[in-house]
């Protein structure tokens, strides 16, 4: 015989992120982090940080004995090793290294200091360089990865399987989410080891001021890319923290892509560059296309605010106003 019990009453539910939450944002001076800094503050949540010059998230025991010591609610992991196409294709052993020795350590020390909730972040450079477009979740681990990155994509898989794990044997609420190419305050602008959105606006800026006739982009220009303003990243790391509580990784993007050439023509205008672009092949394309499907992120509620253009003339004003400064 089967016995129909009523459920809790709504509000007794334990909500997965309570109000008032004291949450440890790891990397919180990156373009990831002081989004996610930014807006928890605003929701009412603490925020514990810790800078790299007192704690080095790739060495597990202090790393485990810090966290031990605070004992947030929750973790958001966005400290990593990160780069645009040339800084992960010159450097994989740092790639791999760092950010797999940051993850064992990070989600590790979490649940062995008892914390009940994580954040993972990972990219959507995990998934194969052929994958279906738009990328379904599902598309992980079904063919070969795009060469120019596969040391980080393989340190960011095996950091997705790691939040699994601790899911599947100790019931841990670890979850992980898989960002499209993001930009917005905070980015890195160092042409070297930049990805390509800060890259162009300050290629054209400095075209623009010292009176260069033409502008030199690096591979052929058709390569697709979906960019998310890091504030809609972040409202998103929220809303995944209050509401998922799932093993499979959420991609997290915007829905729609362009190309490389249209975003510089994009970044041009929005700079007022008057003068023409060159394209060097002898530069790496990377993968020929990467736009994430979003519906699982939707369903959830999500709808990014920013519009590409408008994302990148606030990024291009943030970035006149910061360039002097240490990020
Ligand atoms: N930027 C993008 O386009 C995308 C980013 N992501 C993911 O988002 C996350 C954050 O990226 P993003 O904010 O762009 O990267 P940033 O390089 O802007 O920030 C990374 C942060 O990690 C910190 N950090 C790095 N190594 C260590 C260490 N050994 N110990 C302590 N702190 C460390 C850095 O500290 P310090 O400031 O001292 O250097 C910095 O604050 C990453 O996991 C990345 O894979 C995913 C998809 C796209
Ligand atoms: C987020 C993602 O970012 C990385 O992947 P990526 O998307 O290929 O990186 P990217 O932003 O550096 O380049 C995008 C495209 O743009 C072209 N491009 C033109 N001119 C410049 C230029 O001046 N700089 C750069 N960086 N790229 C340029 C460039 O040739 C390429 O075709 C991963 O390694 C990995 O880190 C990851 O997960």
């Amino acid at each position: 015989m089967t016995t129909d019990l009523p459920g809790p009453p709504q509000d007794s539910v334990r909500p997965l992120l309570r109000p008032g939450a004291r949450i440890f944002v790891a990397g919180h001076r990156g373009l990831v982090g002081s989004a996610v800094v930014r807006r928890l503050a605003a929701e009412g949540h603490e925020v514990i940080t810790r800078g790299r010059d007192s704690l080095d998230l790739r060495d597990a025991a202090p790393t485990e004995a810090f966290l031990r010591d605070i004992r947030p609610d929750a973790v958001v992991l966005a400290a990593a090793k990160v780069g645009g196409i040339m800084a992960n294709s010159t450097y994989p052993v740092q790639f791999l290294e760092d950010n797999l020795r940051i993850q064992l350590s990070v989600i590790a020390g979490a649940h062995a200091a008892g914390v009940e909730r994580l954040l993972f972040l990972g990219s959507s450079c995990i998934y194969p360089k052929r994958a279906p477009q738009p990328i379904p979740e599902d598309a992980l681990l079904t063919g070969p990865l795009e060469p120019t990155n596969e040391a980080y994509a393989l340190a960011k898989i095996a950091g997705i399987v790691q939040t699994q794990s601790y899911r599947r044997q100790y019931g841990a609420s670890y979850i992980s989410a898989m960002p499209t190419n993001l930009y917005g305050p905070g980015d890195n602008f160092d042409l070297d080891s930049s990805h390509v959105l800060p890259a162009l606006i300050r290629r054209f800026h400095e075209a623009r001021h010292g009176g260069a006739p033409e502008v030199t982009l690096w591979g052929s220009g058709s390569p697709r890319r979906e960019f998310l303003h890091v504030d809609d990243l972040a409202a998103a790391c929220l809303l995944l923290l209050e509401r998922y509580d799932g093993d499979e990784p959420v991609n997290v993007g915007c829905g729609e892509d362009l190309t490389i050439r249209e975003l510089a023509a994009t970044v041009r205008d929005v700079t007022e560059y008057q003068g023409s672009v060159s394209w060097d092949t002898s530069k790496p394309d990377g993968t020929p296309r990467k736009l994430l499907d979003i519906s699982r992120l939707s369903s959830l509620g999500f709808k990014p605010k920013i519009p590409l253009r408008d994302g990148i003339a606030r990024t291009y004003a943030w970035w006149l106003d910061h360039r002097d400064s240490d990020r």
